[in-house]
């Protein structure tokens, strides 16, 4: 089997690497990304591979692992996938058109069976509360959720990254801070603005998590309203979720079904110090869920916290998830090399 990943040089291709390496059955790894960086040498497996320019015909891989944005995945990649591969993308080019499954796999994998070449990677906070809300869902029902977030400065990319690290330089050596890459200065400041504001005051970002928690857990009576803001951390999003239940949870309920789901890993002992916190959260393919309460709001309800690792379940992690369950399932095509 071959794998190429478009946007290799990028903060989630990056990640994709790290994530083949540790788990996906394959033989052959093409990376691809802007031509700025072709020529460049990445290592994986103890090699050098060279970044070649992205190609705007067919890609001569099984499996072709989308990161370079949402303009480059929805002019190219019906051509990459006319050598009989499959995209999974990781940009939002493709998540609400109804013919492309929009997959996490612990929640509905099976919807990548039914792929037309093309299978969405889901928004990185809405992928991150899934894991957890969509259990809680099954068993008890989800009439409301509301979520409020705290967004890692990665979520923007590697240009998110460095604008964090060298504007709070600036500021700690007495400069002022600029900013580029989100709406204000970063530093020791936190802005509840990420994506475009829409019509109804809520952001893009604010959005998806709402369009998308429909479409992955396949129910869009669930209301939800989220506010996305972003904070001065490297990775990893946090996200505090307040859910009204059909049928009444107690905490102690909620944290035994968290605790076999799929995906999450409960971290909730408070007295002790223990709740999810990007500190213990980045780099791990779980995500931490804890802060289970009774909430003051809903009767029956839950309050909760998670901290999910944005590059890897938001985006790397679930994406080469989804290539293991194709190749367990048997659904990678037999594919003539181009
Ligand atoms: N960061 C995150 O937390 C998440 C990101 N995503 C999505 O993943 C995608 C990538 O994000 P991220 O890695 O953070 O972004 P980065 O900016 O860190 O990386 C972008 C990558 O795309 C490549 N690229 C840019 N322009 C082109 C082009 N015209 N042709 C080919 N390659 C190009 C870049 O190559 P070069 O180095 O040569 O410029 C680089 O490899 C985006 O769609 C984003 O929305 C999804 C979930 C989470
Ligand atoms: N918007 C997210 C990251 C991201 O790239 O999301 P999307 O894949 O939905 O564009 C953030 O800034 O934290």
């Amino acid at each position: 089997m071959r794998v190429a990943i478009v946007g290799a040089t990028g903060a989630v291709g990056h990640e994709l690497m790290q994530v083949l390496e540790s788990r996906l059955k394959f033989d052959e790894l093409l990376l691809y990304a802007s031509p700025r960086s072709a020529g460049s040498r990445l290592t994986f497996g103890g090699q050098e591979l060279t970044v070649q320019v992205t190609p705007e015909g067919p890609i001569d891989a099984d499996v072709i692992l989308a990161s370079a944005g949402g303009s480059v995945s929805k002019a190219l990649a019906h051509r990459w996938i006319e050598g009989g591969g499959v995209v999974i993308d990781n940009s939002s080019a493709f998540r609400y058109d109804a013919q492309v499954p929009l997959v996490v796999p612990e929640v509905n994998g099976e919807a990548a069976l039914s792929h037309r070449g093309i299978i969405a990677n889901p928004n990185c906070t809405t992928a991150i509360a899934v894991v957890a809300v969509a259990p809680i869902h099954r068993e008890y029902g989800v009439k409301r959720m509301i979520v409020s977030t705290y967004q890692a400065t990665s979520g923007a990319g590697q240009k998110g990254m460095d604008e964090l690290l060298e504007q709070t330089r600036v500021q700690l050596e007495g400069g002022q801070a600029t900013h580029e890459v989100f709406a204000h200065p970063i530093p020791f400041n936190v802005i509840p603005h990420i994506d475009a504001f829409q019509d109804n005051g809520y952001t893009k970002e604010e959005m998806k998590v709402v369009w998308e928690t429909h479409k992955i857990i396949g129910d869009s009576s669930i209301r939800v309203s989220c506010t996305a803001v972003r904070i001065p951390t490297l990775r990893t999003h946090s996200e505090a979720i307040t859910l009204e239940l059909e049928r009444p949870a107690t905490p102690a309920q909620i944290r035994e079904l968290l605790a076999r789901s799929a995906g999450v890993e409960v971290r909730d002992d408070p007295a002790a110090g223990l709740y999810p916190m990007p500190l213990t959260a980045s780099g791990k393919y779980d995500v931490e869920v804890g802060r289970i309460r009774e909430s003051l709001v809903f009767d029956g309800g839950i309050d909760l916290f998670v901290s999910g690792d944005q590059l890897l379940k938001g985006a790397a992690l679930n994406a080469v998830q989804i290539a293991e369950y194709l190749q367990e399932k048997g659904a990678l095509k037999e594919r003539q090399r181009v």
